[in-house]
C-alpha cells in the first residue's frame, strides 16, 4: 500500500494552469489553486502560467513555489503593472504581447490544466483546446472545479454562474 506522504512520480515534468486573476467569490476556488499548487509539487511537477501575483494565479504560483518546485510565469510587459503586484515568485518571463504570452506557456508545458477563471482563462483554454483539434499539439487538458475538457469537447459547468 502506496504510503500518503510518498512522493509520486508524474511522467509530466511542466504543467500550465490557466486560472483567473481574480480570487473568486467562493473559497473554495482559492482552495482548489492552493491544494492543486501542493498536488504539483507532491508529483515533483514545476508549474508554467500567466506571471501574475494576484488572483488565483497568484494563490497557484505561491504554493507551488512554497514546496520548493520551479515556477515560470509568462508575462506581457504592458500587464505587469495590473496583474505583478508586490514580489515575484520563481523565473518572470516578460514577452512583448498576449499571443507570445500562450505560445511560450504552451511550448514549456507537458499538459494543461484550467482552474475557475474568467474570460482570460476561457480565451487561453479554448485556444489550446482548439490547437489540440487542429493537431498542433497533442498535450493532455485537465479541468478542476469549473470546466470539462477533452481535446474535441468542452462544456461549461453551471458553477461558472456563480463565479
Ligand atoms: C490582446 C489579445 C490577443 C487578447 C485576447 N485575450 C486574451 N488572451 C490571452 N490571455 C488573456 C486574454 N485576456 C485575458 N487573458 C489573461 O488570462 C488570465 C486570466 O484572466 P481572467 O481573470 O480569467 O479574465 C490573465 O492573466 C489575463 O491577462
Amino acid at each position: 500500500m502506496e504510503m500518503e506522504n510518498e512522493t509520486q512520480q508524474s511522467k509530466f515534468r511542466r504543467i500550465c494552469v490557466f486560472c483567473g486573476s481574480s480570487q473568486g467569490k467562493k473559497s473554495s476556488y482559492q482552495n482548489a489553486a492552493i491544494e492543486l499548487g501542493r498536488e504539483l509539487v507532491s508529483r515533483n511537477i514545476d508549474l508554467v502560467y500567466g506571471g501574475g501575483s494576484i488572483g488565483l494565479m497568484g494563490l497557484v504560483s505561491q504554493a507551488v513555489h512554497d514546496g520548493g518546485r520551479h515556477v515560470i510565469g509568462v508575462i506581457p510587459k504592458t500587464l505587469m503593472p495590473r496583474e505583478l503586484i508586490g514580489e515575484t515568485v520563481g523565473e518572470v518571463k516578460a514577452v512583448a504581447e498576449m499571443h507570445q504570452r500562450k505560445a511560450e506557456m504552451a511550448k514549456h508545458s507537458d499538459a494543461f490544466i484550467a482552474l475557475p477563471g474568467g474570460y482570460g482563462t476561457l480565451e487561453e483554454l479554448l485556444e489550446v483546446i482548439t490547437w489540440a483539434q487542429l493537431g498542433i499539439h497533442d498535450k493532455p487538458l485537465w479541468k478542476r472545479d469549473l470546466l470539462v475538457v477533452h481535446a474535441k469537447s468542452l462544456y461549461l459547468h453551471p458553477q461558472l454562474k456563480n463565479w
